[in-house]
């Protein structure tokens, strides 16, 4: 059996951003270091055989929230070609029980099928549930978008944003696999400034629409208008 790693590496890091800032006037010179606490470790990997490739499935345990975060990942990442990426995150009632309520299961395996047809890309899976809330509250969500609040409305009404969720851990994911310029598969222009904010380049957007369907059509509908996704705003 695997032996835990306790802890893999050193517990802090110096970013890379180390700001070398000078005072004209009086011509000093101060030399100031960002610490970063790594937020996640790799733990460890597989094998992944599924209908679409043989991936390898690689966990990553977050130590704030002890949460196991997975990169599914096929070919050779190290090379210097943007990789073909997805941002996924964690939506039980549609990547597991066939929800049609959203979009999320549909993205995946679409994903994961454009990943197998170029040999080479990666699915950062995030367990952020429900934007960030958490299943439960996402039920909860549910509930009131069955009364008639729309996506966002009912995240407002049990006192959260919108979108909750936190891009910072994706960092030691990405440095793992020394990915550093990406072709990100999304709609959300949210997930395109997070990377480009952490650092690294996007080369491309590629669009990952599904087909609505009659559950999924006021969803797409609210995340096209109110959180600005790139969708076609089908009709309510
Ligand atoms: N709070 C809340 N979360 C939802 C709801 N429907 C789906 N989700 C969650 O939303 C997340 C997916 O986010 P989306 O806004 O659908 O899409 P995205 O990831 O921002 O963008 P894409 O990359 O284009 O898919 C998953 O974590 C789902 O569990 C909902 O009605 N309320
Ligand atoms: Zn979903």
């Amino acid at each position: 059996m695997e032996k835990h790693p306790e802890p893999l590496s050193g517990c802090f890091f110096i970013s890379h951003n180390a700001i070398l800032s000078s005072n004209q006037e009086s011509g000093v010179f101060s030399f100031c270091f960002h610490w970063t606490t790594v937020l996640l470790n790799y733990v460890t990997s597989s094998r992944l055989p599924t209908p679409w490739a043989n991936f390898t499935l690689s966990v990553f345990l977050e130590k704030a929230t002890q949460k196991e975060h997975l990169v599914i990942s096929l070919g050779d990442l190290s090379t210097p070609e943007p990789v073909l990426l997805r941002l996924h995150s964690e939506c039980l009632t549609g990547d597991a029980l066939f929800s049609l309520r959203c979009d999320c299961g549909p993205q995946l395996e679409k994903a994961l099928q454009r990943i197998a047809d170029e040999g080479r890309g990666a699915i950062l899976y995030l367990r952020q549930e429900g934007r960030g809330i958490g299943l439960i509250n996402k039920i909860r969500a549910y509930h009131l978008q069955d009364q008639g609040a729309d996506t966002v409305e009912a995240n407002e009404q049990l006192g959260f944003h919108a979108d909750e969720r936190n891009y910072e851990l994706i960092r030691p994911m990405l440095d793992y696999f020394n990915i550093k310029t990406i072709r990100l598969m999304t709609n959300n222009p949210r997930k395109v400034k997070a990377l480009e904010d952490l650092g690294y380049t996007v080369t491309e957007r590629i669009e990952h629409r599904i087909e609505p369907n009659p559950y999924n059509r006021y969803y797409l509908h609210t995340k096209a208008l109110k959180l600005g996704h790139f969708l076609d705003e089908p009709e309510a």
